[in-house]
């Protein structure tokens, strides 16, 4: 069983006191289970899009389906325990071991009674690749990059299906980052997750998704596997973004052949 499908139709954002929409009429379907990339300059409005899933922003015109049920629909906790949300500094609560951290998401977002013995906290560790006496822990006692796993693991305690995640491993060094990839593209791929990552960094967007969608100035400008990506089939805007990991790479090739 895959996560549920996600669709923007023509939805629009703007700020109250910004002349420009940050998002202006922005229309997609992600399939369930696909794993999509947004990416984009800054300020083109990736951020904006991604809260009007879980309603941290509101639209001004159009609407956000998931599975077809607008999600401006009844309360926003029970909206939001179907979706997981991992973002850039991942606020555990410090006073809080790292279980009751990962068991929290589900308090707050209304379900009764759930403490920390109702969530399996080591399944939960194991899957994010963190040994199960990390639970103890206050947060302050791990590495940057155990937090973003922690936080994973916290999205992911409610049992949601669809995650979104906002520059999760932004603040991490590259190796770091790199594992954390791929143990997230893992976790995708065996919980038949439907995930929405933006990021900054194209080769990221291209190694990890199925599809990238490109935003500028507020708009969808291109919308590509990474294969389409990388042949050039995905117009300029495209094409320059690619272009900065394949100079890299160019450049790295060459240094190495010298
Ligand atoms: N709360 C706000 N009030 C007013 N303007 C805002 C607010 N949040 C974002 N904006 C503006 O909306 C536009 C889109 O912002 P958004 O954060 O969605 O972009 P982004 O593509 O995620 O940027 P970045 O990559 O830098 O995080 C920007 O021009 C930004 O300044």
């Amino acid at each position: 069983m895959s996560g549920p499908a996600l669709a923007f139709e023509d939805v629009t954002r703007t700020y109250p006191g910004v002349a420009a929409p940050a998002v202006d009429g922005v229309s997609a379907q992600i399939a369930g289970g696909s794993f999509v990339a947004l990416v984009g300059a800054s300020g083109s409005g990736k951020s904006t899009l991604l809260k009007m899933v879980n309603r941290l922003e509101v639209p001004d015109g159009g609407r956000v389906t998931i599975d077809g049920d607008d999600v401006a629909d009844g309360p926003a906790p029970r909206l939001r325990r179907r979706i997981g949300y991992v973002f850039q500094h991942v606020g555990l609560f410090p006073h809080m071991s790292v279980a009751e951290n990962i068991a929290m998401v589900p308090r707050l977002s209304g379900k009764a009674a759930a403490r920390s013995a109702d969530v399996d906290v080591a399944a939960l560790l194991d899957q994010v690749g963190l040994p199960a006496d990390y639970a103890t822990r206050p947060p302050a006692a791990l590495s940057g990059g155990q937090r973003q796993r922690v936080g994973v693991a916290r999205a992911l305690a409610g049992g949601a299906r669809l995650m979104l995640l906002d520059e999760p491993f932004g603040a991490l060094d590259p190796v770091t980052r790199d594992r954390l990839c791929d143990t997230y593209r893992g976790l995708h791929d065996r919980l038949g997750l439907t995930t929405l990552m933006v990021t900054h960094d194209m080769a990221e967007a291209l190694l990890m998704a199925d599809r990238i969608l490109v935003m500028a100035a507020g708009r969808l400008v291109a919308d590509a596997t990474p294969g389409e990506m990388l042949s050039g089939a995905a117009g300029p805007e495209a094409t320059a973004l690619v272009d900065v990991p394949r100079r890299q790479s160019a450049r790295l090739q060459a240094l190495a052949a010298a």
